[in-house]
């Protein structure tokens, strides 16, 4: 017999390191509210019939956003054999409001008390056994990152799915309401299972609308339950739902209190301290500037630097290339078949496979950032920016692990509960550059700038200021108008960063990545050596007059405005929608064929030659404001639908253009480049820019008045 076992509970509890532990899994774990967006499925480890869901974290059943949907409906409509409601223990208060939720679905429930680490090291005390009377339910006291008590748990949870207890319904109401539940629950008997007749009834008193949708009650009966609720809104003189609320924390005061035991008094933890630095109102951003600086410092131009440039220099230049050459000479292979290896291959995929060290430092950093609960600050910090602006803080923590990769920040997307803020991260989250944009910055700052660090820090500063003009420029359309939803991201305390977690997550962007460039970066290269070697009628050429150079010569004259209208950059480009890192790997082949230089910097000598400071810049804003790769863009589809993706997609592309535009013109006509039509063309879009900008929110200003007219 399978066994379905549900991990259910808060945001950032501890459930994904639970699952990781159970199965063996890798799931991704952080310490902020919010990581895991969907669920995911495992076997547990020594008995495959046990099949464990890792579900999102949910504050309670009434779920507000879509990641909260998909806990709620798999608890309630795919009803597994037992929920392991993981509980952080050193917030007793408010996750035991889910618990009380859960324990009336009529599912048997096991309780896990997590972090107990945690609240033994503060000397605190729970008291589990006498929990586990008043809930009713099983509490098993556990460490998800110690693996302590996962034996007991395991077994806890497979003997209560099997002997099919439910935990005792306990009456947590005051007498009053459950008088009402019980007049509620005679209605609707026979609507819903025996097993969800209370926790249907609970909800209708809170006038949950999915759930009342669900029962189907006829006229009649509908009409029985909104009496009843009234006359319970008028008993009480309040609001139904607020009224659930407020006696369910009434319970859980009592029952906290009955069951654990603070030692330490109200005194300021460490976490607080540091907080009121990180966090301050004039420190937070200089500080936070100061880390990101940092992050790429260390990755970009140090540490990360170095090891690129050996592996660069030192690894393909010196020792692959030649190699590869002369072993394909020694066993006499064809020409082309050595052009394709070296030229197209070795150097396209080597010229993206380089920036695997530099990659991997910052993916440390970012994980360590990350397990520390400095990401969750960072959003915290943010909201009072992008509050300003009408955008929510929560549209932060998208576009947090979009510097890892799009498609998960685009996904992140869905813990925003506002549709039009959902919506405008999603299409805003690809601005910030992505871990396979970093080559096109490295390379734009190696080979024009000096390698200065600055190039990286306004590249994301640069994606944070599109995000934010395209927050307000959105906002004023139609479909994407509304208030930005309250901001209630915790603030998680802070802890040592785990090695595993940070090993974990970094080997798993690194695993992306490594599988991109041998596979979708591998082909695009082989096709650009295919195209670039070869005329239209298949006779092989230098690359002059490739059928590669007849395409992008073709298009090019669109970029011109942006000072980079030649083929290469045009070619370059195009290959990076199929995945951004593939702009690098195009210049490497480009390259490769041009037989110039002998030096490790192959590229840069190439770059700096066809591009000028201005000219590069240019290059590189279009490069990362543009639409994504179709990996992200397919991930906007599914979030967008295909009209809003396309529309998104659209809006990137003349985003892009427009503000490399009037980077590239306004900085040869303040350069002494004079005044041209295609300064005109720039002038035309800085006003169109700025008109989208500032332009009065009719649809705002509209809502206002009804408003206030009622
Ligand atoms: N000290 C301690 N930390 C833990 C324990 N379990 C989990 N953590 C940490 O808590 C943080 C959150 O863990 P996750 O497993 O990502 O939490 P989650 O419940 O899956 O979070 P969401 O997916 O956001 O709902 C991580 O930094 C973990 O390392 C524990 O037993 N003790
Ligand atoms: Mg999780």
């Amino acid at each position: 017999m399978v066994i379905r076992l549900a991990l259910a509970g808060n945001p950032n509890c501890g459930k994904t390191t639970l699952f990781n532990n159970l199965t063996g899994a890798v799931q991704h774990t952080g310490n902020w509210p919010g990581v895991t967006v969907e669920k995911k499925e495992g076997r547990l480890k020594g008995n495959k019939d046990v099949v464990i869901t890792d579900l999102p974290g949910i504050y309670s059943l009434s779920p507000y956003s879509p990641e909260e949907v998909v806990s709620r409906d798999y608890l309630i409509k795919d009803k597994p054999e037992i929920i392991i409601n993981v509980v952080d223990a050193t917030n007793l208060d408010r996750n035991l409001y889910l618990t009380t939720q859960l324990l009336e679905t009529g599912i048997p429930v096991v309780v896990a008390l997590n972090m107990i680490d945690v609240v033994e090291k503060n000397g605190d005390k729970i008291d589990s056994k006498r929990l586990s009377e008043i809930l009713g339910c099983s509490v098993i006291e556990i460490s998800a990152l110690k693996k302590k008590g996962m034996d007991e748990l395991v077994t806890a949870a497979v003997n209560t799915a099997k002997s099919k207890q439910t935990s005792a319904v306990k009456k947590i109401f005051s007498d009053k309401t459950e008088r009402f539940i019980s007049e509620i629950a005679a209605v609707i008997e026979g609507k819903a299972e025996d097993s969800l007749l209370r926790w249907y009834s609970v909800k209708l008193l809170e006038k949950d609308e999915k759930a009342t949708e669900t029962l189907k009650l006829d006229a009649q009966e509908r009409n029985r339950v909104v009496e009843i609720v009234s006359r319970f809104e008028k008993e009480f003189d309040d609001d139904g739902e607020s009224i659930i609320t407020n006696e369910r924390y009434n319970h859980i005061g009592t029952v906290v209190k009955e069951t654990s035991k603070k030692t330490r008094k109200e005194k300021l933890s460490a976490s607080d301290k540091i907080d009121r630095i990180v966090t301050n109102r004039i420190l937070a951003l200089p500080i936070f500037a100061c880390v990101m600086i940092a992050v790429y410092y260390i990755s970009i131009s140090t540490v990360g630097g170095w090891m690129t440039d050996w592996v660069n220099d030192t690894l393909f230049a010196e020792t692959l290339i030649p190699g590869a050459e002369s072993w394909l000479e020694s066993v006499g292979a064809a020409d082309w078949l050595t052009s394709f290896i070296v030229n197209g291959v070795i150097n396209g995929v080597g010229a993206v496979l380089g920036f695997l060290p530099q990659m991997i430092v910052l993916f440390i950093l970012l994980a360590v950032l990350e397990d520390c609960g400095y990401m969750a600050r960072i959003a915290f910090i943010m909201d009072r920016i992008f509050r300003k602006f009408g955008l929510s803080g929560k549209s932060f923590i998208p576009i947090m692990i979009g510097t890892g990769c799009g498609v998960p920040g685009i996904m992140a997307s869905r813990t925003i509960e506002q549709e039009c803020d959902r919506k405008i991260t999603a299409m805003t989250t690809t601005f910030i550059p992505c871990s396979a944009k970093i080559p096109i910055i490295a390379l734009i700052a190696g080979a024009l700038f000096g390698g200065s660090v600055w190039i990286a820090v306004s590249a994301y500063f640069l994606g944070v200021i599109a995000i934010i003009m395209s927050g307000i420029i959105l906002k004023k359309m139609n479909r994407f108008s509304g208030t930005p939803a309250p901001f209630v991201v915790e603030l998680p305390p802070y802890h040592i960063p785990g090695l595993k977690t940070v090993m974990f997550s970094t080997g798993d962007r690194a695993k992306a990545f490594i599988k991109k460039a041998g596979t979708i970066i591998f082909v695009a290269c082989a096709l650009i050596w295919f195209l670039s070697s070869y005329n239209w009628s298949l006779q092989p050429v230098g690359i002059e007059n490739s059928i590669l150079e007849s395409i992008g010569s073709a298009i090019c004259g669109i970029f011109a405005p942006l000072g980079w209208g030649d083929w290469q950059a045009t070619v370059a480009t195009i290959t990076g929608f199929i995945a951004k890192e593939n702009v690098l790997g195009t210049f490497g082949t480009l390259f490769g064929l041009s037989e110039v230089s002998d030096s490790g910097e192959e590229i840069w000598g190439f770059v700096a030659a066809s591009f000028t400071q201005l000219s590069a810049y240019s290059f590189l804003i279009f490069n990362l404001l543009c639409a994504p790769c179709f990996a992200a863009i397919g991930a906007m589809r599914r979030e967008l639908g295909n009209k809003g993706c396309l529309f998104a997609v659209g809006y990137q592309m003349v985003f892009a253009y427009a503000v490399a535009l009037c980077v590239y013109q306004f900085g040869m006509f303040f350069t002494g480049g004079g005044f041209t039509a295609y300064t005109l063309l720039a002038v035309v879009a800085l006003v169109g820019i700025i008109f989208c900008l500032v332009r009065p929110d009719r649809i705002l200003d509209r809502k206002k008045a009804e408003v206030s007219a009622t």
